[in-house]
């Protein structure tokens, strides 16, 4: 039997026929033993399948009991890569019933490891890969991804891929997560997602050598050959797939990250998410502490490790957060001190302050000794971007003890173990008063009998609800403006109860209701600000933005006019309990 993509699912353009069999080999149409018997002989596929019906609960069953017998996070990471390949409704279904338990495989810390090892498991390849040899017939490269309607793409060179480093091609693994994300926690659809590496080598000498590495074998290209090739892939990006597709940088080194979204960032619909999506993120966060601290956000010094893309990016939206409260631009930026791998960022200091830091170079003493830093300067929120895991160390915690009833502790490098510090070790140094929040999940913490559950400072509480926020109302741009009004969303989230438990951030749980809510806002802005480009605009926003997100649920391929006929021969009997929905014909 064959029929038309469109019909199938409702929402896929596909010029070619789909034959019976391509309802098994296809993951976006597969439903494994879920096809019911109608379905199995109007399809043409019975016999095919074992003759027992699984409903897709029973078969979500199944997947966790499957992944709860691996003990490495490696082979669980594997498991799911190969249930994406083979029934993507099942994936999603599974991802989003325990957000809280999948995450940490198919996003960081899990994630993190699976990129350094991507030679290893590369199996069945997803998203495309667009390498400098590319260069001049990029646009004919993006035409050979299959779909058409593609309305958002995640994209890196892998040059800084979490806090691990450069790992060149093998940084394919974090687009892929990020678009996963983009289903599970807002509900963007996964055919109008698509993840893409830009190969322009690896300067990773480990990889170059490495006999499993799957990327081009040469150090990377920079300089103008560099940027052209940006360029004429972004114009190519927009090109196939229309002006107002979503462009989101990730993971780009800090030489890079800045000046390509100033570049690009008036021109195309484009963020990065590693300065925007985290400076909402750790600035929401910030906005429930002050709950606890009872501090205003004026009333905080700030201290940062590292002043990179990350700690900048957070640096501006705090400055544009006190801002918007009345405080003038430059008391502001004066609260805000800095601290990078040459030391406290000085206008003295021998290698000066970099551009991108620029609003931050401080006019006092050079300083390279991070714990005097503290000790003298006396923040009261520390915030680690450095790639350092561990370099909040015992005395550091018990001066920010020291400095501030309520201190706040963000460790926010990933994964796990680049983290500053562990949530355990920030409680134990501050004597349980510290408000603690990390890029990566760390367990409950115990101090003297109370439990705390401490929160998940991640951009993954932003980037989907910004993503479909845009994606729906199809504006044309990404202002900065969105990522503030996005933190204050994410932060009304956090509830008196989530405060007592220590977390500054709602449950995981609940991201797919916060991105929902950041999305309605981000549209209304975007409409608001003239930058949306979908009309009619709509009356009710949030079911607007619910009517377009992706079904989790198995879709039917009996057509709602087809009725099977039944053979006055045949006697239909229900089998036995094992034999659950399923109709035999005996
Ligand atoms: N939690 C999140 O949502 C989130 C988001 C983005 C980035 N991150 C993490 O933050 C980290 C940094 O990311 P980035 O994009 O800012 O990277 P980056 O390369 O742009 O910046 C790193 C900064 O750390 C500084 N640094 C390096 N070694 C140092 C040392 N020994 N002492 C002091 N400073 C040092 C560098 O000078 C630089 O300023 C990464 O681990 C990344 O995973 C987390
Ligand atoms: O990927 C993450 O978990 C967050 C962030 O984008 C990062 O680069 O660390
Ligand atoms: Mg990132």
């Amino acid at each position: 039997m064959c029929r038309n993509f469109t019909e199938v699912t409702g929402d896929m353009i596909c010029p070619n026929m789909v034959r019976g069999i391509d309802h098994l080999r296809d993951p976006r149409l597969n439903k494994g033993l879920a096809f019911t018997l109608e379905e199995r002989q109007t399809l043409g596929i019975q016999g095919l399948l074992a003759a027992e019906y699984k409903t897709q609960e029973e078969q979500l069953n199944i997947c966790q009991i499957s992944l709860d017998r691996y003990k490495d996070s490696l082979n669980k990471f594997i498991y799911l890569m190969e249930l994406q390949d083979m029934n993507e409704k099942l994936f999603f279904s599974l991802l989003s019933k325990n957000v809280e338990k999948y995450l940490p495989i198919v996003y960081t810390p899990t994630v993190g490891l699976a990129c350094q090892r991507f030679g290893l498991i590369y199996r069945k390849p997803r998203g495309l890969f667009v390498t400098i040899y590319d260069k001049g017939h990029i646009l004919n490269i993006l035409n050979n991804w299959p779909e058409h309607n593609v309305r958002a793409i995640v994209f890196t060179d892998g040059e800084r891929i979490l806090g691990l480093g450069d790992l060149g091609a093998y940084g394919m693994g974090i687009p892929v997560g990020k678009l996963a994300l983009y289903t599970v926690l807002a509900g963007i659809k996964p055919h109008q997602c698509l993840p893409i590496t830009l190969d322009v080598g690896t300067d990773n000498k480990d990889l170059l050598e490495d006999p499993l590495y799957i990327g081009l074998r040469q150090k990377r290209v920079r300089g103008k050959e560099y940027d052209d090739f940006i360029d004429e892939f972004m114009k190519a990006a927009i090109e196939r797939f229309g002006p107002n597709t979503l462009l989101q940088f990730e993971d780009f080194a800090l030489v890079n990250a800045t000046r390509l979204l100033e570049k690009y960032r008036d021109e195309y619909c484009t963020f990065n998410d590693d300065i925007q999506g985290t400076a909402s993120v750790a600035v929401a966060g910030l906005f429930a502490a002050t709950r606890i601290t009872k501090r205003k956000m004026n009333e905080n010094i700030y201290m940062f490790l590292g002043a990179g893309s990350a700690a900048t990016g957070i640096a501006n939206l705090i400055v544009a957060a006190m801002v918007e409260e009345g405080v003038n631009m430059d008391d502001a930026r004066k609260l805000i001190y800095m601290f990078d791998v040459d030391g406290l960022l000085t206008n003295s200091r021998q290698n000066g302050v970099p551009d991108h830091a620029k609003h931050f170079g401080k006019d006092i003493e050079p300083e390279k000794n991070f714990e005097k830093c503290v000790a003298t300067i006396k923040p009261t929120c520390l915030i680690g971007c450095s790639t350092v895991g561990g370099a909040f160390n015992e005395n550091i915690l018990k001066q920010m003890a020291r400095n501030a009833e309520r201190p706040v502790i963000f460790a926010l490098s990933n994964p796990t173990s680049k983290a500053e510090c562990t949530a355990q070790a920030a409680y134990d140094h501050t004597e349980g008063r510290c408000v603690f929040a990390s890029g990566s999940p760390f367990p409950p913490v115990k101090y003297k009998d109370k439990e705390y559950h401490t929160g998940q400072g991640n951009n993954s509480y932003i980037f989907p609800g910004i993503a479909l926020g845009v994606i729906v109302s199809r504006s044309r741009r990404i202002p900065e403006s969105m990522f503030l009004t996005a933190a204050r969303t994410l932060a009304n989230f956090v509830s008196e109860g989530d405060l007592a438990l220590g977390r500054i951030y709602p449950p995981l749980s609940d991201v797919k209701n916060v991105s929902l809510n950041i999305a309605v806002e981000v549209a209304k802005q975007a409409y608001s600000k003239e930058l949306a480009t979908a009309f009619p605009k709509p009356c009710d926003f949030k079911s607007y933005i619910q009517n377009h997100t992706y079904n989790l649920q198995y879709d039917s391929y009996i057509p709602k006019f087809f009725k099977y006929p039944k053979s006055p021969n045949i006697k239909v009997k229900p089998v036995q309990d094992a034999y659950k929905g399923l109709v035999l014909f005996f």
